[in-house]
């Protein structure tokens, strides 16, 4: 029987433990903030941001939201962030990707306060990350690591398969994996034998954005599966990168779009802004 990845159940686990730590700070008056930004619509951010004000809600957390339209400059968002950096009262600070054009992304990253940095986007960061001496973890890659962990399945010596290349998961996961030993892959939409490589992997794990791009074919049976995907498909259902119905019957274990990886990244984010707001006990 394949092991279903069930991301809700761990993400709710953590949450219980969160609502405990942050009882703890507010006795200390500190309440954990987090300032969320968001510019423009992008669809699977509004997702994101919905989902993951509700769950700070239920765990004592504040959230700030400031709101952009698409128009918005540069430096209207740098004079937000230089205000947000200094305040004492916010331990986090997360700018929603992706952003419009006329905005220089990796400007707008290296401006946040990396000890406020909550995404761990900011070059120091990733910086200590990619030197095995991370601050401050990227939340959908660490969400996996607990994930993998949670279900007891050893990265250690094994053959990673990633398949994307972004600055938020790709990368960092690749990170993450050579830390904890295991021999890592990296594959995107430009390699010329992908699936050649994917069927090599002892766990898969699939962030590229395209809708059930990995079938039955690119696997090897008994492989880990974990799917990063977010998409709509034609009928307007909400799909992952990896065809379930083809892959999870030859697959040991693998995650579920809806269900999996999402509820984690929402998990992480909240327990590193915790981590942030505890920081400051007696410093
Ligand atoms: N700076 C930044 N950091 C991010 O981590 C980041 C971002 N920008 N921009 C947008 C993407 C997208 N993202 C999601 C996280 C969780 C769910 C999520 O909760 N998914 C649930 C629920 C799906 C639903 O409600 O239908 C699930 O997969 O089960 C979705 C999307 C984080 N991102």
């Amino acid at each position: 029987m394949t092991e279903i990845i069930d991301g809700r159940a761990l993400s709710h686990k953590i949450r219980q433990q969160l609502k405990q730590r942050t009882v703890l700070l507010r006795a200390r008056g500190i309440i954990p903030a987090l300032a969320v930004i968001l510019v423009g619509s992008d669809n699977a951010s509004q997702i994101y941001v919905r989902n993951k004000h509700r769950a700070a809600a239920e765990i004592g957390l504040a959230t700030q939201d400031f709101k952009f339209p698409d128009t918005t400059t540069e430096e209207e968002l740098l004079e937000l962030i230089t205000k947000l950096n200094v305040d004492p009262k916010v331990h986090g600070i997360l700018v929603q990707l992706p952003l419009p054009p006329q905005i220089n992304a990796a400007k707008i990253t290296a401006a946040i306060n990396p000890i406020k940095d909550v995404d761990g986007f900011h070059p120091l960061n990733v910086g200590q990350l990619f030197l095995n001496d991370p601050q401050s973890l990227p939340c959908t890659p660490h969400g996996i690591m607990r994930l993998l962990a949670e279900h007891q399945i050893n990265v250690a010596g094994k053959h990673v398969v990633i398949v994307g290349r972004s600055n938020i998961v790709g990368r960092p996961m690749a990170a993450l994996l050579l830390n904890a030993d295991a021999t890592v892959t990296i594959t995107h939409s430009k390699t010329s034998n992908l699936r050649e490589l994917t069927q090599q992997a002892d766990i898969l794990i699939v962030a590229i954005g395209r809708a059930e791009f990995i079938k039955k074919a690119d696997v090897k049976p008994g492989v880990v599966v974990v799917d990063v995907g977010m998409n709509r498909n034609a009928a307007g259902k909400l799909v992952g990168d990896v065809d379930f119905t083809e892959v999870e019957p030859i697959a040991t274990a693998i995650t579920p779009v809806p269900g999996g990886v999402g509820p984690m990244t929402i998990a992480m984010l909240l327990e590193q802004t915790v981590r942030f707001a505890e920081r400051k006990i007696g410093g």
